[in-house]
């Protein structure tokens, strides 16, 4: 009987098809319907979301795509799919490759239904964020099961867990960040990653006790923080210190991109880069390690509104380090998280197992 025939998903969350305000409305409207985004009561979301966010967002968020479109279009999509065709050539014979957006295109349904239609009956699902989070990765997830669950016969399934630690994602990102920092001669890095309500992390966590709880429990990656965003982070950030030679003092975490008025998680990457100005800081390196393409938020929100905001508080230089888009380090660790997911990793390639990887003592942060 022949083998049956495998499929691998990438999922990324999706970005606008044109950096105009009708098809950003759109694309906003899809993503924030989702009640893992915004969860708050249906009603409260209509209203929020048709009152406040739609007639006013869209525009702006517009012009800020405007300022980072490439010619081939959305640079999210652009990467993601040049990541997608590194990894289906590498999995070629092994895997049928697509590459599914949460939100807009190319949508999940219809990347289901390009591999049904090239014979898989199987699939492991790569949700491309480095950190576990209920409105990214846990969405991308659900989503995926439910349309294979639309199938009267549902097709095996087995996802690539959350890699904020794994030696492949950290060893690929250290590599891109190496020739940035020298040649910035950075006296400072940030690693700024996307941040989170805190109401999302108290969610999170299944002991309802630990999450927030304390200044420091997100500290040290324990049994029962393993699945905590915050914790999570600081994790990469011990990881990629650990591997760039950066001392605790040598470079800050905090968090961007927050929307709303309720609290976020903290330190706001706006809060901190005066401060890092202030402190003396004069030529900044951001890396933003919860993306693993270039996207809005790194491009806009940190290589154009950062920058801006640092040099006016007196620094000299901020440089966005580029995310992992195609880098071919990037690409060899996807084709790894693949074969340690589906079982075919060979002892050579595979990680340690979670609980026995080394980690940095210190707190990062
Ligand atoms: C409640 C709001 C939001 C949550 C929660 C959230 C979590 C979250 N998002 C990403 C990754 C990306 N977000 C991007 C854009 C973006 N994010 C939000 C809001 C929330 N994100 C908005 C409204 C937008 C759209 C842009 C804007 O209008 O400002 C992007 C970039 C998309 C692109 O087209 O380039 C990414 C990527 C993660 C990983 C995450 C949870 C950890
Ligand atoms: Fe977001
Ligand atoms: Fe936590």
């Amino acid at each position: 009987m022949p083998a049956p025939k495998k499929g691998l998903l990438l999922v990324n969350l999706g970005t606008p098809d044109a950096p105009e305000t009708g098809p950003v409305r759109r694309y906003l409207r899809e993503f924030l319907n989702d009640p893992r985004v915004l969860d708050i009561h249906p009603v409260g979301r209509w209203a929020l979301l048709n009152l406040i966010i739609l007639p006013t967002r869209p525009a702006k968020s517009a012009e800020a795509y405007r300022k980072v479109w490439m010619k081939e279009g959305s640079p999210l999509l652009v990467h993601s799919r040049a990541l997608t065709a590194e990894v289906a050539s590498r999995l070629a014979g092994q895997y049928e490759v697509e590459l599914a957006m949460r939100y807009g295109n190319p949508s999940l349904p219809d990347a289901v239904k390009a591999l049904k239609a090239r014979g898989v009956s199987e699939f492991v699902v790569l949700p491309l964020y480095p950190h576990a989070a209920a409105s990214s990765s846990s969405s991308s997830l659900a989503r995926v099961y439910e349309v294979l669950s639309e199938a009267w016969d549902v097709a095996p399934v087995r996802a690539v867990p959350a890699f904020f630690d794994h030696p492949g994602f950290l060893e690929a990102f250290a590599e891109v960040a190496r020739p940035v920092i020298a040649e910035l001669r950075a006296d400072h890095v940030l690693m700024s990653y996307h941040g989170l309500p805190e109401r999302h992390m108290r969610k999170s966590d299944p002991s309802g006790r630990h999450c927030l709880a304390s200044a420091s429990c997100c500290d040290v990656l324990t049994d029962v923080n393993r699945n905590c965003y915050r914790a999570q982070c600081f994790a990469t950030s011990r990881g990629l210190a650990e591997r760039l030679g950066l001392a605790p003092e040598g470079y800050t975490v905090s968090f961007q991109s927050r929307l709303g008025r309720t609290p976020w998680v903290k330190p706001y990457t706006d809060f901190v880069l005066p401060e890092l100005a202030k402190k003396g800081v004069r030529r900044l390196a951001v890396m933003c390690p919860a993306f693993v393409a270039d996207c809005l938020e790194t491009l806009e929100e940190v290589g154009i509104r950062a920058r801006e905001q640092f040099l006016e508080s007196g620094g000299e230089a901020l440089t966005l380090v580029p995310s992992l888009n195609a880098h071919p380090a990037w690409v060899d660790a996807v084709v790894r998280l693949v074969h340690e997911a589906d079982g075919t990793a060979s002892a050579a390639t595979s990680s340690p197992p979670a609980a026995a990887a080394p980690r940095a003592p210190s707190p990062a942060r």
